[in-house]
């Protein structure tokens, strides 16, 4: 990682050298923001005429040449976000539907972008066990039985229940408001964040999401069965593509039309969409975001904490499914919990608290699987909850956390309450699990089962500081066993640029948006290659170019490197770098690294690099080697003073005569 690239990230433009700086914000990949954030425009196949795009020509539809989008000063005091005064929402009038293209250019725009729509009927019951399988830690030694691997013939005859649909891609925000209906304030909000055009994922979902129906009119959505009651969704799309507008525009969307179609006032609230994050930075984020979005139209995001009161309902618990909710996924920090038991105005958990005025909740699957495990014999659900969405779903349907992601989705009763899963990396048996689940909550509900689509986007992307500068302060360390309020705080100043170098876990390794990152360094191998698409996606952000990520390994980690090399590989060659001069990893390399073996992988996945282990605790610490030679010179000592006593004992009262005199310390072994 080039460490001036990092340094320079905080450094305020100075004017007396603005040339300089100002040369060197220009060349950092954070600095300023994209014309065009997508990230694929393959030359439209000659099929049929393209007819020009003349939909919806909205004057944020960027025109070919765009002029340069003036650089973001990422450091600059935070302008608050413009309030769209209901009034000017109000005065522009609504715009008359476009003409929807018809299927043929449908299909050319979106395999430009190379997007790919599947319906995923319902496939032969997937081997995947609903009840999921115990974490590995808890796993019982019976032997997996050995899988075959598909042959092709199998895949292909699987693969002919899914069905490949194009509906309408979204040509530019302003066609939601005239389109698809989409709010006043909604849509001044969003042109408000200063998006200009849809990245893909954001191109590909809307229409799909806010108005099915409409989406799917001229490319075959009639013949879809239960089309109209929408669809559950599955969307793989790149880090950084801006999956957290694209569910969060459709659920607020959803709340403020079924408050018009049941006459409620902005003030009646009742909690219709869950939005499920692994870590609180990710969840604390999404809620910023909504909030954002939500500006004047009266829909209330609110982030999950202990003293919520929601609106639910009581069941009996006909077997808790989830006894263990602790069994994995993210702790909450026990003094964090206690003083969230104060809740608002300071009142103890036990006094009734009114109920919270929430319409969108944001959560961790462990805090809202504490409200709704309720009294013993009995769990809480909420029968108003129309849209659940899962962020970065495959580590929420991971054994670790499956059990708490499937308690939840059972507590959500509502017949049509529809699931959307997100996710740069998706593993297909997180999409086994999702059929699975979805057609057999059909049968319980015997409701007409909607249509299961997944979105792909190409194929799933199979990713010293000097002291006048700030010295140590400009580095701060975030990891699950702090406080909450510390991980805050350290957040809090990173994103505004006060901390220039984070070390850190996995905990931050998905979802959370830091717009200036310019370098990702793995200090250790990633477990996968979604750990390492992931983590290399926390820089690059919105499609901008020129982020690092670098990864060391030692000798021991060379049989795991493979993986990385070919993602690294498979993005240069998207860029069409492979194998060019300079390309990071040539074949030769590439065919040199050793192949993981099946079980190796899943070991590395549950515990790291074996060889980092010393009585199997890992070696990677964020305590100073003086802290650690420290505690290990006292564990020495206590254990010479237990050896004497054991001697003492042993020898009786006149051998040991010359012992140390009890209570003495000896001193130090070396
Ligand atoms: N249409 C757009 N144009 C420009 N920037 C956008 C657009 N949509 C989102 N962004 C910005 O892109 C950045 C990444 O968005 P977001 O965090 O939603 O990505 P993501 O796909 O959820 O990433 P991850 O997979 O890491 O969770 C954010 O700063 C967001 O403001």
């Amino acid at each position: 990682m080039d460490i001036l690239k990092v340094l320079s990230r905080g450094i305020k433009p100075n004017p007396k050298n603005k040339a300089q700086t100002a040369g060197a914000t220009t060349q950092l990949p954070s600095a300023g923001a994209l014309p065009r954030p997508q990230l694929f425009h393959d030359p439209i196949s000659s099929r049929g005429k393209k007819r020009k795009r003349r939909r919806g020509a909205q004057d944020d539809e960027p025109d070919e040449d765009e002029e340069e989008l003036s650089d973001v000063d990422y450091f600059a005091p935070k302008k608050p976000a413009p309030e769209a005064a209901p009034t000017d929402v109000e005065e522009t009038p609504k715009k008359r539907k476009i003409k929807l293209l018809d299927e043929d250019e449908c299909r050319q725009i979106l395999r430009s972008h190379r997007l790919k729509f599947m319906i995923l009927s319902s496939q032969p019951q997937a081997e995947v066990n609903l009840e999921e399988e115990e974490p590995a830690s808890k796993k019982k030694s019976s032997k997996k039985k050995k899988k075959e691997p598909e042959s092709k013939g199998e895949k292909d005859k699987k693969d002919e229940h899914k069905k490949q649909i194009f509906p309408q891609p979204l040509a530019s925000f302003g066609e939601l408001r005239h389109t698809y209906d989409v709010s006043q304030q909604l849509a001044a909000n969003i042109a408000a964040q200063g998006f200009r055009v849809p990245t893909e994922v954001q191109m590909a979902s809307l229409p799909l999401l806010l108005r099915p129906a409409t989406a799917l009119k001229k490319s075959g959505g009639a013949d879809i069965p239960n089309i109209d009651n929408g669809a559950d969704f599955l969307a793989v799309a790149p880090t950084g593509s801006g999956k957290t507008i694209t569910f969060l525009i459709p659920a607020i969307d959803g709340v403020l039309r079924r408050r018009a179609e049941e006459g409620r006032e902005n003030d009646q609230h009742v909690l219709e969409a869950v939005v499920v994050a692994p870590t609180r930075e990710l969840a604390s984020q999404i809620v910023n975001e909504g909030r954002k979005l939500a500006i004047g139209t009266g829909v209330r995001v609110v982030l999950m904490k202990r003293a919520l009161r929601l609106a639910t309902e009581e069941v009996e618990d006909e077997k808790s499914k989830d006894e263990e909710e602790g069994s994995g996924g993210e702790q909450e920090s026990d003094e964090e919990s206690e003083e969230e038991s104060e809740g608002e105005e300071g009142k103890t958990s036990k006094e009734a608290k009114p109920l919270a005025r929430v319409d969108i909740l944001v959560t961790t699957p462990k805090i809202l699987l504490n409200f709704l495990s309720g009294k013993s014999g009995a769990r809480r659900i909420l029968p108003s909850v129309r849209s659940l969405i899962l962020d970065e779903a495959d580590v929420l349907l991971d054994p670790l956390f499956r059990k708490q992601t499937m308690a939840i989705w059972r507590a959500c009763t509502h017949p049509n309450v529809s699931l959307t899963c997100w996710s740069a990396t998706m593993a297909s048996n997180v999409e086994a699990l999702v059929t699975k689940h979805l057609s057999k909550r059909a049968k319980k509900t015997d409701s007409p089962p909607r249509p299961l689509i997944r979105l792909s986007l190409h194929d799933e992307l199979k990713y010293d500081i000097p002291l006048e500068a700030g010295g140590s302060a400009r580095v701060a360390v975030l990891h699950s066993s702090m406080a909450d309020s510390a991980r805050s705080k350290i957040m809090a100043r990173f994103r505004a640029g006060e901390v220039w170098v984070l070390v850190t876990t996995d905990v931050l390794a998905r979802g959370v948006d830091f717009a200036g990152v310019n370098g990702v360094v793995n200090y250790d191998v990633p477990t996968s290659a979604a750990a390492y698409v992931h983590r290399a996606g926390r820089t690059g952000r919105a499609g901008r170019e020129g982020g690092v990520a670098v990864t060391f390994y030692t000798k021991d980690d060379i049989p795991f490197v493979k993986s990385v090399a070919n993602v690294i590989a498979a993005s240069e060659k998207q860029a069409g770098k492979a194998g060019a001069e300079g390309a990071a990893v040539q074949k030769w390399l590439l065919d040199a690294l050793p192949k993981v073996a099946k079980e190796d992988k899943r070991k590395l996945k549950v515990r790291g690099v074996e060889s980092r282990r010393t009585g199997g605790k890992a070696t990677i610490t964020t305590k100073s080697s003086w802290e650690r030679r420290r505690e290990h010179n006292r564990a020495q000592a206590v254990e010479a003073s237990k050896r004497r006593k054991r001697q003492r004992r042993e020898e009786g009262p006149e051998e040991s005569a010359g012992a140390v005199p009890e209570g003495e310390w000896g001193g130090l072994e070396d």
